[in-house]
């Protein structure tokens, strides 16, 4: 019998996402699949609204109008009301959606972990406590019990995988190391160590590769894969490296002022006409 085509899963689904800071629509009408086990890249120029997204995503912002489903589930949802409906710019007409939050660390326990564009480390913090607190995270813990050490045996489970994850990760000999001391690339190692030791799913990835040389973003285009395959991991990163992103995505969604002007693998975009000129620019003149 021929091996049939699997059913993508969904693991993220964004509905008509737009999020508006006054007068700016930063991201406008989003809607995006990420499934099961892909490699997804977000693209654009420079204030596109790439950032913006992955907040909407993780829950630092509500979003102004939209839906965003994790493995099936809504996890956050909303309408424009008040005077917010007034001042709504955004190109989906709003119909009604019930509100639905979620904090980022409850959406951090339901399976979705992220790294920053600018490094969010505990700077003064050692490579092993950095990996710690995140465990903590995960096990939803209260801060009470978790200062004063009240669960020794949930403690020490904890700590014995910190140390597993960061001897997987090649970090367990700077476990002592003052994070903030650390080469830039391990630090950027190190934040995704942490994203791990939350048990995500999914991994949001924003911007990794920033400040790499050519050699440091090849070792990350293989660590990424690696780590997508030994946890199980759907990620789903923004990358302004290209030659990362085209070796890397099975699928990439382009925006341009906050709106989906592509999508497809990385030929397609490679190829797309709008990409490019979102890229390079068109003069007035060309468009007439
Ligand atoms: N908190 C905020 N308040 C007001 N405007 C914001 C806020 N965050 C983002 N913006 C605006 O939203 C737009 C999109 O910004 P965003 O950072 O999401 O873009 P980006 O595609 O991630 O850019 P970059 O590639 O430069 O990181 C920009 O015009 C930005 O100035």
């Amino acid at each position: 019998m021929s091996a049939e085509a699997k059913t993508p899963v969904s693991v993220l689904h964004m509905q008509d996402v737009t999020m508006q800071f006054g007068g700016v629509v930063a991201v406008n009408g989003l809607t995006l699949d990420v499934n099961e086990g892909e490699i997804v890249a977000l693209i654009g120029p420079n204030g596109a609204g790439k950032t913006t997204a992955f907040n909407c995503v993780t829950g630092i912002y509500e979003p102004t109008f939209g839906q965003v489903d994790f493995m099936g589930k809504t996890i956050l949802s909303n309408t424009p009301k008040g005077k917010m409906q007034k001042m709504y710019l955004g190109e989906v007409v709003p119909r009604p959606l019930p509100v639905i939050r979620n904090t980022p660390d409850k959406i951090t326990q339901k399976g979705i972990a992220r790294t920053f564009q600018n490094i969010r480390l505990f700077g003064q913090l050692s490579v092993f406590d950095n990996v710690l607190i995140a465990k903590h995270m995960r096990a939803k813990q209260n801060v009470i019990s978790a200062t004063l050490r009240l669960n020794h045996k949930e403690e020490e489970r904890m700590r014995a995988e910190t140390t597993a994850l960061l001897e997987e990760q090649n970090l367990l000999h700077l476990k002592d190391e003052i994070a903030s001391s650390l080469p830039y690339g391990l630090q950027r190692r190190l934040e995704i160590a942490r994203a791990l030791a939350t048990e995500p799913k999914f991994l949001l990835l924003d911007e990794p590769a920033a400040g790499m040389n050519p050699q440091e973003t090849q070792e990350l285009t293989d660590f990424i894969k690696q780590i997508r395959d030994s946890y199980h991991l759907t990620v789903f990163m923004i990358e302004h490296h290209m030659d990362l992103v085209m070796q890397i995505s099975d699928r990439i969604y382009v925006l341009d002022f906050g709106k989906l002007i592509a999508q497809g693998t990385p030929e397609e975009i490679q190829n797309n006409e709008r990409v490019i000129e979102a890229y390079l620019g068109v003069s007035d003149d060309a468009e007439d």
